[in-house]
């Protein structure tokens, strides 16, 4: 082939579109915007809809009609629940953006959608700095290893302080920012920003609604400063970029460096996560979000530019569902970012868990509106309808060979063990491979990884009539949130939901009503405990009965310890060894399930038992005997050493910020030390505020919001966010099984 037929091909429009199919497009980036609750999410989104010409009106949160809040309970609530798709068009390219909740009973959302993006826009509040759920999310952002830049809301309010959010990064999130602009206030308040790239100074007009801006040379006031943070900006970069350091050596100082220069280091710096650019506005004032808008194309990577995990595919289609959302007219949608390959209206695809099924329709996301697609190119996003059975976190193919193949592929190049999908996060070298063996093992899981449940209660239909539907309901819910679980109790014969928190189930209660119109009863709000064993025990069991005609028989010696890593073990020592060598892996499995399920339901409050591994000593199976009535003894056996050795409760603990003034400290310290909280840390927050870091057990924080409006006359703010479990003394023990069993 000749050069020019070759270039001329590289050129062509078909060329392009197959580049595109199969590696993502380059003038399309995937974002994903998180912030602690309240930072200012929802506004910037929909600024940004409106300035890019998708909406006509500018929605707002205290109004209920923004487009990314579509669904009743957020509109009435004014939160985000579901982390919703909504695409747009900035500079030719194309932004699908994914706004998430920042409610922490929402964690699972947000870490759902990091799958789908390649970049993030972390929003903070400019009078708070990094909260509590900012580090959150922060982490999972790192966690994904997304680039990232953030936005410094509310820099209109006259409490709002950018030095310090700015600090906050450094201190709180160990980054290293790079502010891009700087505030500056004119005596009625109004904002400017001053660029520091380009040395100018950009004034929003506020007639327009922010959609025209003027740009003009900075005020002699305000030269000098700026000029010097240009300078410090190349500094900080050339120290991390070699290229610009090699143009600054070469042109012998900072004042030959042109601003594309700067952006393309920029561009490299924040790709490799070493930097985070720092933009600043007001999203309800219309000041500066166009420029966020710009700093996602210029800094943030395009689809291609990052996802090498998937590149293990080669050319075959593969993508991740991270939400599923219910539609009245056209049923359950999966949002699905296809990383490689193209996704067809008709395509069979199948899952990680073996099931395959076809997809009916595509379409593009717009929050509450949707155009029919024939097909999404590899780095675009889509919405898919007609799959019955997938779930949130599910990943799709198009073959089972091209999985299989996919995951031989990476286990090779990351250097990973072969022995099936999981992989052992120790076996890695560094913290890099870490990441990826983690990774690999979230890509290919075949469940979703959720969250404990901190709280839970029972729910009953108005009628046993009812009773099909609303599992239906609960079935579709539960397939747009892996967070909320749902078991059926045998002993109490009740359905039981675990959830996140207070709000999670409220909010599961409401969409029962609203979109099934099922009028369900909840029970009261329930903590969830778990509970362990003190000491190692050991049992024997012998049944034997005759079903059917047939004779069943087992005799199983178990052992319960203390171990949280593997559950599940056989003592292969002396006398036992011979005995467990006869055993067929099959009838293992068998006794490992039934086992294992005894463990679902401790003896105490009825609470999952964690902590402890079950060891098979011994085994005795009568010939013809069924697995099931094999997978029964072995249950009864856990529960019979369970119950005779004992268990003790794990109680949920939550991790609380609380921000107040000065004076009402001692009598939040003094409500608090009657709650049994740790007090970590007391530090001021600003010059009238104080920080309170704590510990607390759940089940003592029960209303706590009102009671901290109460003390502080409403001057104080709180988050709260479960950090794990922990022991109880005897008395609160006590207490707390008499609260679970309905005697307090
Ligand atoms: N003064 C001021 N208020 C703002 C600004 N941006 C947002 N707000 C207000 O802050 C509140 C929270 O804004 P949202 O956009 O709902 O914040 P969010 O981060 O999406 O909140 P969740 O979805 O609940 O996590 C609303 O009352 C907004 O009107 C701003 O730039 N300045």
């Amino acid at each position: 082939m000749t050069l020019v037929r070759s270039l001329s091909l590289l050129r062509s429009k078909n060329f392009q579109t197959r580049l595109q199919r199969f590696y993502g497009n380059v003038k399309l980036r995937n974002i994903g915007i998180l912030a602690h609750i309240d930072a200012g999410k929802t506004t910037t989104t929909e600024r940004m809809l409106f300035y890019a010409g998708k909406t006509r009106t500018m929605g707002e949160v205290h109004r209920g009609n923004t487009v990314t809040d579509y669904l009743t309970q957020e509109r009435e609530r004014g939160i985000t629940i579901c982390s919703s798709a909504v695409a747009f068009n900035w500079r030719d390219h194309k932004i699908n953006l994914l706004d998430t909740p920042g409610h922490i009973d929402f964690t699972m959302e947000v870490e759902q959608s990091l799958h789908a993006v390649d970049g993030v826009v972390v929003v903070l509040d400019g009078t708070a700095g990094v909260e509590a759920q900012t580090i959150t999310v922060w982490s999972q952002a790192e966690k994904h290893r997304l680039p990232k830049l953030v936005f410094v809301n509310k820099m209109d309010r006259p409490d709002a302080d950018f030095a310090a959010c700015v600090s906050d990064l450094l201190q709180k999130l160990n980054t290293k920012p790079i502010c891009l602009q700087i505030p500056v206030k004119d005596s009625d308040g109004n904002l400017t920003i001053l660029d520091v790239i380009s040395q100018q100074a950009i004034i929003w007009n506020n007639a327009s609604l922010g959609r025209e801006y003027k740009i003009l040379p900075p005020l002699e006031a305000h030269l000098k400063d700026l000029q010097e943070k240009r300078y410090i900006l190349i500094d900080e970069l050339s120290g991390i970029d070699d290229e610009l350091a090699q143009v600054v050596i070469n042109s012998e100082g900072f004042e030959q460096v042109s601003n594309e220069l700067i952006q393309q280091a920029l561009r490299r710096a924040v790709a490799q996560r070493k930097v985070v650019p720092v933009l600043l506005g007001s999203a309800y004032k219309n000041v500066g979000v166009q420029r966020v808008m710009d700093a996602v194309i210029d800094y943030l990577p395009a689809p291609n530019e990052r996802n090498q995990l998937y590149d293990c595919f080669g050319e075959d289609f593969v993508g991740k569902v991270f939400k599923i959302v219910h539609d009245k007219q056209r049923g359950a949608l999966t949002l699905v970012r296809v990383f490689r390959g193209e996704l067809k209206k008709g395509s069979r695809l199948i899952t990680t868990r073996n099931t395959s099924e076809v997809v009916n329709k595509l379409y593009e996301p717009l929050a509450d509106e949707y155009r029919e697609i024939s097909s999404v190119p590899g780095g675009d996003v889509a919405i898919c309808a007609g799959l019955k059975h997938t779930v949130t976190g599910d990943l799709l193919t198009s073959t089972a060979s091209a999985l299989k193949g996919a995951q031989k592929r990476l286990q090779k190049i990351l250097k990973l063990p072969e022995s099936g999908a999981k992989v052992e996060e120790h076996s890695s070298k560094d913290g890099d491979t870490d990441a990826d063996a983690t990774l690999v093992n979230e890509i290919f899981a075949t469940e979703p990884q959720i969250p404990d449940a901190v709280y839970f209660c029972s729910i009953e239909p108005p009628s046993l009539s009812t009773q099909n539907a609303m599992e239906a309901a609960l079935k579709q819910l539960q397939r747009e949130d892996p967070s909320l679980r749902v078991n059926y109790d045998s002993v109490t014969g009740q359905t039981v939901l675990g959830g996140m928190g207070e709000l999670h189930m409220d909010i599961v209660k409401s969409r029962i009503l609203t979109e099934y119109k099922i009028e369900v009863d909840l029970g009261p709000l329930q903590i969830a405990y778990k509970e362990t064993i003190e000491e190692p025990a050991m049992d024997s069991f012998q049944v034997e009965k005759e079903i059917a005609g047939s004779k069943q028989s087992v005799s199983i010696t178990l052992e319960l310890l203390r171990e949280h890593k593997e559950p599940f073990s056989l003592d292969k020592s002396g006398e036992n060894a011979a005995n467990l060598n006869t055993v067929r892996p099959r009838m293992l499995h068998v006794i490992r399930k039934g086992a294992l399920s005894a463990l679902d339901r401790g003896p105490r409050v009825g609470g999952q038992v964690v902590d402890t591994q079950v060891r098979l000593h011994n085994i005795t199976i009568g010939r013809g005997t069924a697995d099931s009535f094999v997978m029964a003894a072995a249950a009864q056996c856990v529960q019979k050493i369970l119950t005779t050795a004992g268990t003790r409760l794990l109680e949920p603990i939550m991790a609380l910020e609380i921000v107040a003034p000065s004076e009402r400290i001692s009598a939040i310290i003094a409500d608090l030390s009657r709650r049994r909280a740790t007090i970590n840390e007391v530090r001021p927050k600003s010059e009238q505020n104080k920080l309170i870091c704590v510990n607390a057990p759940l089940a003592e924080l029960s209303g706590y919001s009102s009671v901290l409006r109460t003390i502080t006359s409403g001057t104080a703010s709180m988050t709260m966010q479960p950090c794990g479990f922990s022991n109880m003394n005897s008395n609160d023990e006590v207490r707390a099984i008499q609260r679970a069993q309905g005697f307090e």
